[in-house]
């Protein structure tokens, strides 16, 4: 099995775009193929989710192009499936499996549904029941109340109301509601239970909308739909981003100090799962609200614990599973109340929970719906970016996951209480976010920057700093060196800002084993030549060429940690590094040492002329305006004029193991 160990992580800060919404993308893709007309969905989510009902829709003969990754265009069929017999696979997606028996129950074809094991032990009776209650001919072909389904042609009778449990996922409600337009006939459900994740069916009622259905409702109870209603593409639409991926890292943005922004859903978003921002308000975090974004950061700076609390969840059962690994963080006992559709999802994430959160030394107590979490004594630490005592909590602990891509998400934020932790088969993130590992990485994995001038030994001491620790190692002068290079080889002026910021965005640059390529050319060699140096320092005085580079060099950060050397690495690229270095030494020193290892490679060099370039390079890099090269505050100073390289190595070592104990 895959494992990944996560350092432990002190601090987090930074931006993440989030992937689109599972629950928006699903939804959209099967109302677009059950519209008349064409419709653009934007943004979707590329994960195994969306993936099963791509393939889904694919095989019911549904016209579909993709124009990226991101972009379908679909082209509806109006409820009439071309294809009218089908085995469907719906792996382990309750957000395919359940609107799609509904749809494909009056659609008038014959067709199978099954999934993963897993898939076959989720309920889906509750559904199948108000179908039968209309005429449809679904049949279970294992377990009854289970899937695999089976699915026969009929004639739909709506001449009563069709009676509805609410209280094991409003997914049921959800997937009926959307199917019965299809009957073109008035329609009326009754909910004869409490109705649960009632957001989610806001949700289905808003996109319902916008491809013109109105539903009319009365309170959570009784939602009638008028006779005649059929859905139209309302032309182009967007996904947004994914609020319950969101709530990993505004969680994040309180344990690790933060400001943590993520951009893809804000305060006008449809999804109930943004209401997790309130949730993590009351444990002390501070939140921002925009358009587009919602920022976390922790309330105060004091070394202090997050505040323990008692809430009542059941709006959102999906980003409330973060909250149950913040409360190993917490001053006192947390309750997670309504929570009983934890049980029918991936796996029964109650007794997951309390399981994995034990291994970790806290105390778990779990009923029918509710789960009640004590840090045990020794896990009652102050919010890490304060200086967790890591001692006290279980280091090294492995979590197994349970094929629940949640599960593996949000305990990776245990790795905030400064310990390491093991996820077991991380790779089940895929279901709905298979960058997500990365994307936290880009806000926390520890970051060791090195800055200086030309020559002072940055490149040498920082890869072998990161040699010794296992982390990364970016060479961001590379990329200046490599955008001087392709700008120089593609004919283009060196001052020509656009254009030489285009080559720099889409840069074919790869580095492997210590050889750097560009496309499929070792440029190694070619980027250090006095052409491709001075070039570099020309190009790298251009600020959209210095934009363009930044996204590129700061997805160089991940786990376990990352030394980045350059001009900007502790003042722009990676200003929350936890390690800020800037190594100098004299004018002298420096050209000395470019005269020796240009005499090494055989190359012809003039001490005077060394020594008069290196000073000019000096100036031009610290005089610009955009990034100059200059000493952070908060960096400490390395002057390796007598120094070797050793010596230099051991100073920055020295450094990093007072600021970064646990990395060494
Ligand atoms: N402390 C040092 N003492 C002597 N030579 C050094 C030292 N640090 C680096 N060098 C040598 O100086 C040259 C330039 O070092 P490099 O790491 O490329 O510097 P930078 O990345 O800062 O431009 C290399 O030949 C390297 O071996
Ligand atoms: N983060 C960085 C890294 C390099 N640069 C500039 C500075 C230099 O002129 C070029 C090449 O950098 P590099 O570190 O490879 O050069 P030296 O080895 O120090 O001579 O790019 C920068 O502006 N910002």
């Amino acid at each position: 099995m895959d494992t990944l160990v996560l350092p432990p992580l002190h601090t987090a800060s930074g931006c993440v775009r989030l992937p689109g919404s599972k629950s928006i993308s699903n939804r959209m893709l099967l109302l677009a193929a059950l519209a008349e007309g064409t419709t653009e969905i934007h943004d979707v989510l590329v994960a195994d989710d969306t993936q099963v009902m791509l393939s889904a829709l694919q095989k019911l003969g549904v016209g579909m192009t993709a124009i990226d990754d991101h972009t379908w265009r679909i082209k509806g069929c109006g409820g009439d499936f071309p294809v009218a017999e089908a085995d469907l696979f719906m792996g382990n997606a309750g957000t395919v499996i359940r609107p799609l028996t509904a749809a494909l129950a009056l659609s008038g074809g014959h067709y199978r549904l099954s999934g993963v094991p897993r898939m076959h032990e989720r309920p889906i009776g509750d559904l199948v029941d108000g179908l039968r209650q209309i005429g449809a001919d679904v049949r279970y072909t294992g377990e009854a109340g289970f899937p695999p389904l089976e699915i026969f042609p009929v004639t739909i009778q709506l001449a009563q109301p069709i009676r509805l449990r609410g209280d094991v996922s409003s997914q049921f409600l959800s997937a009926l509601l959307m199917a019965l337009p299809l009957s073109g006939q008035a329609a009326v459900i009754e909910i004869t239970t409490e109705l649960i994740s009632q957001p989610y069916v806001e949700i289905t009622l808003n996109l319902m909308a916008r491809f013109g259905v109105k539903v009319q409702r009365e309170g959570w109870q009784r939602f009638i739909l008028l006779a005649g209603q059929r859905y139209r593409s309302p032309g182009v639409l967007h996904v947004e981003g994914d609020a319950s991926s969101a709530s990993y890292f505004l969680a994040a943005g309180l344990l690790g100090g933060g400001p943590v922004r993520v951009e893809g859903v804000g305060k006008n978003s449809i999804q109930g799962d943004v209401q997790f921002a309130y949730a993590l308000e009351s444990l002390g975090a501070h939140i921002v609200w925009g358009e587009n974004f919602i920022e976390a950061k922790a309330e105060s700076s004091a070394a202090e614990k997050i505040k323990a609390f008692d809430l009542d969840l059941n709006h959102i059962p999906d980003a409330a599973m973060t909250l149950a690994v913040c409360a190993l963080f917490a001053d006192g006992r947390c309750v997670l109340r309504n929570i009983g559709s934890w049980r029918v999802k991936e796996t029964d994430r109650i007794t997951a929970m309390a399981t994995e959160l034990r291994k970790l030394g806290a105390v778990v107590e779990t009923g029918g719906d509710w789960l009640a979490i004590s840090p045990a004594p020794a896990l009652c630490l102050p919010c890490t970016p304060f200086g967790a005592p890591s001692g006290t909590f279980r280091r090294n602990v492995a979590i197994d996951t349970y094929d629940d891509h949640r599960m593996a998400m949000c305990f990776s934020l245990a790795a905030f209480a400064g310990v390491s932790i093991i996820i077991n088969d991380p790779g089940c993130v895929r279901k709905t976010f298979p960058g997500y590992f990365a994307a936290l990485a880009e806000i926390s994995a520890p970051v060791i920057a090195l800055d200086g001038p030309s020559a002072s030994g940055k490149g040498t001491v920082a890869s072998m700093v990161a040699a010794q620790l296992g982390y990364h190692y970016l060479d961001s002068g590379a990329l200046y060196r490599l955008t001087a290079l392709a700008a120089l080889r593609a004919g283009v002026a060196l001052d020509d800002a656009p254009r030489v910021a285009a080559l720099a965005a889409a840069l074919p640059a790869r580095f492997e084993n210590g050889r750097v390529f560009l496309n499929e050319d070792d440029v190694t060699d070619a980027i250090r030549t006095e052409e491709a140096s001075a070039g570099a320092s020309r190009v790298a005085v251009l600020a959209d060429v210095r934009a363009a580079l930044l996204a590129r060099q700061r997805a160089w950060r991940r786990f376990p940690g990352l030394v980045a050397d350059g001009r900007d690495m502790g003042s722009v690229v990676f200003p929350s590094a936890t390690v800020k270095v800037f190594l100098t030494a004299s004018a002298e020193a420096r050209a000395e040492r470019r005269y020796k290892q240009l005499i090494e490679k055989g190359s012809a060099a003039n001490m005077p002329a060394l020594l008069h370039d290196l000073q000019a390079r000096d100036e031009r890099d610290a005089q610009r305006s955009e990034a100059p090269l200059r000493q952070c505050e908060d960096a400490l100073q390395v002057d390796t004029t007598l120094m070797d390289i050793a010596e230099a190595v051991n100073a920055v070592m020295a450094i990093v193991e007072e600021k970064l104990p646990d990395a060494v």
